[in-house]
């Protein structure tokens, strides 16, 4: 069988992209996994299929390279409202639904502008920030990013004794390069590396920049495949509404997989 698909990338983090509005896709984690897999299929950190769905424009269902169901893909996201938008579902303005509920996507030539969900609240520690932006976010600061251990700190704190047992964490790394501009490095959970950007993570690292630095947005956000923008308000104490993520999303070629 052959599968049509598109490849997609959003600041370095990239999708195989599959148009599944008519349900042909025989999902399985053993054949999602393959098809992320950088030597033996397409490659990339995670997998999204575009269905229908009742009231929105579109559905997107987002899986991590290991072929499992994840929570919300910020940059995944927005490369979904790229592809619609290429797709011709909507012209500037469309409404989906994910995992983590309905957003909100706006669309121009270069950019792609979207609307996260609420974020309810920010655990506070010293060492660290925790919170959910669709996905669950570790947030710590270091001085110089370049030197930060990535990946091995990242998978002791997401298979650590705090966030192990209740299915891990991605953890983000925040540099804090002036007013209004953080450098940021993620390790993702369901990929088990570091990526080149992650939306759901940049978001917290904001969020949390915010509270520690007292900032109101946007924020500029340079990861290692480019510049993101997260706006935001602060509704009351933690809890934010109206979190935008802002960035380019674009399409990289298109091909089919023999399974
Ligand atoms: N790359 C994604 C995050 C995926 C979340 C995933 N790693 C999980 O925790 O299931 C982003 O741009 O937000």
């Amino acid at each position: 069988m052959k599968i049509p698909f598109f490849k997609y990338q959003g600041t370095g983090n990239d999708f195989v992209m599959i148009d599944n509005r008519t349900g042909f896709f025989p999902s399985s984690q053993e054949l999602i996994e393959k098809l992320c897999h950088r030597r033996f299929g397409i490659g990339s950190d995670g997998l999204i299929l575009l269905e229908n769905a009742e009231g929105y424009d579109f559905r997107m269902v987002y899986f991590n390279a290991d072929g499992r169901e994840g929570s919300m893909c910020g940059n995944g996201g927005r490369c979904a409202v790229r592809f619609a938008h290429d797709l011709g579902l909507f012209d500037t303005t469309t409404s989906f639904i994910a995992v983590d509920g309905p957003h909100e996507g706006f669309a121009s030539e270069d950019i792609i502008r979207l609307k996260m969900s609420p974020v309810n609240g920010v655990e506070r520690h010293e060492e660290y920030d925790f919170m959910n932006t669709g996905s669950p976010h570790y947030v710590t600061y270091v001085d110089n990013i370049e030197e930060a251990a990535v990946v091995e700190i990242g998978k002791d704190v997401r298979y650590g004794p705090v966030f192990g047992p209740m299915g891990g964490t991605n953890v983000n790394f925040i540099q804090l390069l002036g007013e209004n501009h953080i450098s940021v490095r993620t390790y993702e959970r369901g990929v088990e590396d570091e990526t080149y950007s992650c939306g759901t993570g940049v978001t917290a690292c904001v969020l949390s920049a915010h509270l520690r630095e007292g900032w109101n947005g946007p924020v500029k956000v340079e990861t290692l495949g480019g510049t993101l923008q997260v706006d935001y308000t602060e509704k009351s104490d933690s809890k934010f509404d109206d979190v935008f993520l802002i960035g380019p999303a674009v399409r990289v070629f298109e091909g089919s997989a023999n399974i």
